[in-house]
């Protein structure tokens, strides 16, 4: 028997439907939340995920502000117009999408993001907030991906506690912050944090009761290395291209045939990338209330 799907598309539809209700609440009391993003350049795949977050906004009552800027922006234009969402009223929160191109100082334009607009959760102070655990419940946004993660594990009902989650990648916007959350005292997980620089990986993986795995290796954990009944979640993303037909399909972290050792595992696509996706809703439709005093 395979393993169950931890379903993103069907998360994401219902926690849509329910910040749509959210978003109504808010318009009775004469506030519309708005989004903003800041895309710097043309890689498509960037374009991609712009465009599937203003079409979420449109579908729950989210108003966009959307600032697309050439590949060559300087580092002081684009600091420039992050000053301008700041000050504007209309955009309760914003995202600049990552990666930047290598001649801009990512570390430096997360900072000028205010904290208080910040829709995804990568500001210094609220990735701080985390590290400090301030408060509990988070009254500050939470990284997308790692928040989408546990969020799709809630949903089906996969509990967390005493469990052993292997996270394979150390990036800003999913490793490092995935291992503070599932340490949280409410989630109650055991981390072990492994990246591509990891000499013992198979012998971590043989070990894990869940892996998340956000390398950005296509495919480098197959069945062979995992325990019967592992829980998978894939967050690669990947575009590979394939020889036969030369276009670019998205290729996860996790060969798909690993679904034979796990007793769940996330689609991919259709399995975190949705949940990300919705999370960055909830962190605006959040800060909204937060702005209008319901939080
Ligand atoms: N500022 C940010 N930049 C980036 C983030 C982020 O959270 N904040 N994460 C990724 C890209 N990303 C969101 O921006 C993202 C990636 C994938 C998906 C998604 O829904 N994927 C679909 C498949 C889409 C496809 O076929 O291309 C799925 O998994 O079903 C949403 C958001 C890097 N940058």
């Amino acid at each position: 028997m395979g393993a169950q799907v931890l379903d993103g598309r069907a998360a994401s539809a219902a926690i849509k439907a329910e910040l749509a209700e959210r978003v109504a609440v808010l318009a009775e009391r004469g506030i519309t939340p708005g989004l903003g993003t800041v895309l710097v350049g043309d890689d498509p795949a960037s374009h991609s995920y712009v465009g599937g977050k203003h079409r979420d906004c449109a579908e729950v009552g989210i108003s966009s502000i959307r600032r697309d800027l050439p590949a060559d922006i300087s580092q002081e234009e684009l600091e420039r117009v992050l000053d301008e969402l700041n000050a504007d009223p209309a955009c309760t929160g914003y995202i600049v999408q990552l990666p930047l191109p290598g001649h801009i100082d990512t570390n430096a334009v997360l900072e000028r993001v205010d904290p208080d607009k910040d829709a995804d959760g990568l500001h210094p102070t609220n990735l701080g907030r985390l590290v400090l655990n301030v408060s509990e419940p988070m009254t500050s946004p939470l990284p997308c991906t790692p928040n989408g993660v546990l969020e799709l594990l809630r949903r089906h009902d996969v509990d967390l506690a005493g469990q052993h989650v292997l996270v394979v990648g150390r990036g800003v916007t999913v490793g490092r912050p995935m291992g503070l959350l599932l340490t949280r005292k409410e989630i109650n997980a055991t981390v072990t944090l492994a990246h591509t620089g990891t000499r013992n990986l198979d012998e971590l993986l043989a070990q894990a009761d869940v892996v998340v795995a956000a390398a950005g290796r296509p495919h480098m954990i197959t069945a062979d290395s995992l325990k019967e009944g592992v829980v998978l979640l894939d967050v690669g993303v990947s575009r590979v291209e394939d020889p036969g037909t030369g276009r670019k399909t998205l290729t996860g972290d996790i060969d798909p045939a690993a679904e034979r050792k796990a007793s769940w595992m996330s689609p991919n696509p259709g399995g975190v990338g949705p949940m990300t996706r919705a999370m960055l809703l909830l962190n605006v439709v959040e800060s909204a209330e937060r702005q209008a005093g319901l939080r």
